[in-house]
């Protein structure tokens, strides 16, 4: 897992970083060992010359103590972000390909932002992976056994008893570190989701609370979460405290452990000090592999992840996006069709057999009852939402032209559309920067906003936000936008949702008036006259196609729909004019 992480390029320069580590520790303990020997030979006041060795050894290790943990600091992190800047561009590559509808029909899903950013701080966690769990792991053991090497040439029997301290520093407490920190942090994470969600209903709830004098109750649910999580993090500190008293506790004994061995043997005072102090260095150099063991467990989620998607994007094709491959330009007057389409999330199916052939000029109307598939279907047409089938634009499949220009040619108000908190002109502008103020009023004019937009004291200045607006608002500002970008295939989905009934029928007759392509996805049915094509979808399948005329004259779901909408509107139209 580490190594396809890492990459064969950047494998070289983290071997660097491990070998400055293991120096730079490695003086550390030299430096330990040969000053513990000079004080010890000093005591026993031997002629000065005796000692110079060891006085070059402490400043040589001093030295070099302090540079290779320099070098060590410089190369691995200097590593590690080199190791991440090739994983982000990686794992992007992967990402776009397993989202790529021409490429991955078996994986539906969509690019989802959240699922785009758990991935980038997936990737992010990967430095911490190499910097705190790897190398630590590498150096710790490296001068771990040096030390008991060096232990066992001054007394065998000393150097199984560091041998030992070692094993238990080294490798039983991270196991135990790593295992209760499993635990711990399912609990943790379960406690904080349950608070997030209980606050988030509290928060977000405040007025529908208090309207229904239910606050109290709801508030005290959100604080028993929070003490839960507080005895879930006490408890996860306790554990950690406890692992960190035990280490300590381990570096102690084994120290007076190896004293009293080789006193026992009958050691003399030089190498009963050095074989104690380096002891002490060697059990402490280990200690961090408990800390890097927790790391390890919570990072490991993360970087199976990272591993997963890196595997299973499937490779580029040569024929489409290799160097030089020539795409198909888009013509001005394309027509879109798709045969057999197929979208599933899961086991839910969204989309099951779908075909649908929309000549450029032809204006489709999708209807159906909530959750019948209808965004999804505009989804598939702009390729955002991977589906089985085929999906053709001017009789080619979606990856025979340049994803750019597939997004130009169709394009519309979808269900996703955000208003920017920025001013009118810069949400509807966005769809075309270079437009000019008669395209924009244009837009405006069609999407019914200018009256509104004219009639605010800063005009095209004041700024917006999807919260400040109304529903109405928001969507006439989203349809201007929409048609500022003049596609030839315009997707519209419930472009006249939040305005009443007369101005939502004629924006949407309007619409439908346009000479361009447009597939119109509506719960309301009176502006359908309008439409050449009606397409009744329920749970993804096509009941019934046809202008609406033919379909209101047969005995069906379609008629059903348009007798129940007329008797509601008759009978609004009743109450209000009583
Ligand atoms: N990202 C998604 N993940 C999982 N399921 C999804 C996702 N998007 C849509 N679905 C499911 O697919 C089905 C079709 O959804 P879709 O949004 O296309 O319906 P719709 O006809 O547009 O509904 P509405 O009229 O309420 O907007 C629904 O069952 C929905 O729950």
């Amino acid at each position: 897992m580490i190594a396809q992480l890492i990459g064969r390029r950047r494998l070289a320069a983290l071997v660097w970083a491990a070998t400055a580590g293991v120096g730079g520790e490695l003086s550390a303990l030299g430096l330990t060992a040969s000053a513990a020997w000079l004080i010890a030979r000093a005591g026993q006041q031997p002629p000065l010359s005796a000692l110079a060795l060891a006085i070059v050894g402490v400043r040589a290790f001093a030295l070099f103590r302090g540079g290779l943990r320099y070098v060590e600091r410089l190369t691995g992190h200097d590593a590690a972000l080199r190791v991440l800047a090739d994983l982000r561009v990686r794992a992007y590559e992967a990402l776009r390909r397993s989202a790529d509808p021409s490429l991955n029909e078996t994986a539906p899903g969509g690019r989802d932002a959240d699922l785009v950013q758990r991935m980038v701080a997936d990737v992010e966690s990967v430095q911490d992976l190499l910097l705190r769990c790897l190398l630590p792991t590498v150096v710790s053991w490296a001068v771990g056994s040096a030390a008991v090497v060096l232990s066992v040439v001054l007394l065998p029997a000393a150097g199984a008893v560091l041998a030992a301290g070692i094993v238990l520093a080294g490798a039983a407490l991270p196991a135990v570190a790593g295992l209760a920190s499993r635990a711990g942090a399912r609990r943790v994470a379960a406690a904080r989701s349950d608070l997030a969600v209980r606050g988030l209903d509290v928060a977000r709830g405040a007025t529908d609370l208090a309207a229904f004098d239910a606050t109290e109750r709801f508030v005290a649910r959100a604080d028993e979460a929070a003490a839960r999580l507080e005895r879930a993090e006490r408890r996860s500190a306790v554990v950690e405290a406890t692992v960190n008293a035990l280490g300590a506790a381990v570096q102690g004994l084994t120290a007076l452990a190896v004293l009293w061995v080789a006193r026992r043997q009958g050691a003399d005072a030089v190498p009963v000090t050095v074989l104690t102090l380096t002891a002490l260095v060697a059990v402490e150099s280990v200690l961090p592999l408990a800390d890097a063991a927790r790391r390890f467990v919570e990072l490991r989620p993360a970087a199976r992840r990272v591993t997963a998607l890196l595997a299973s994007a499937p490779p580029e094709p040569a024929t489409l996006s290799g160097r030089g491959a020539r795409r198909r330009p888009v013509p001005a007057r394309p027509g879109v069709e798709l045969v057999g389409v197929r979208v599933a999330y899961g086991e839910a199916v969204a989309l099951d057999g779908v075909d649908l052939r929309v000549p450029f000029g032809r204006k489709v109307a999708i209807v159906g009852a909530s959750g019948a598939g209808k965004s999804t279907l505009l989804g598939v047409l702009t390729g955002e939402t991977p589906a089985r089938g085929a999906v053709l634009l001017d009789g080619a499949p979606l990856d025979a032209y340049d994803a750019a220009d597939v997004r130009a040619a169709v394009r519309g108000l979808t269900q996703d559309a955000h208003v920017f908190a920025a001013s009118i002109r810069a949400n509807v502008a966005l769809a075309r920067p270079g437009a000019s103020a008669a395209e924009l009023e244009d837009a405006a004019r069609r999407a019914g906003l200018l009256g509104w937009i004219t009639s605010l004291p800063d005009g095209w200045a004041t700024l917006v936000a999807n919260d400040f607006l109304s529903g109405g608002q928001r969507q006439r500002l989203l349809l201007a936008r929409a048609l500022l970008a003049d596609p030839p295939v315009l997707l519209l989905d419930e472009p006249a949702e939040g305005l009443d009934l007369p101005t939502a029928d004629r924006l949407v007759t309007e619409m439908l008036g346009d000479e361009r392509t447009v597939v119109l996805v509506t719960h309301r049915l009176a502006p359908l006259k309008a439409a050449d094509e009606v397409v009744v979808l329920d749970r993804g399948r096509v009941l019934q196609r046809g202008p609406h005329d033919a379909l209101a004259a047969v005995a069906g779901p379609y008629r059903d729909l348009w007798e129940a909408e007329r008797l509601h509107t008759d009978h609004s139209a009743g109450v209000k004019t009583w």
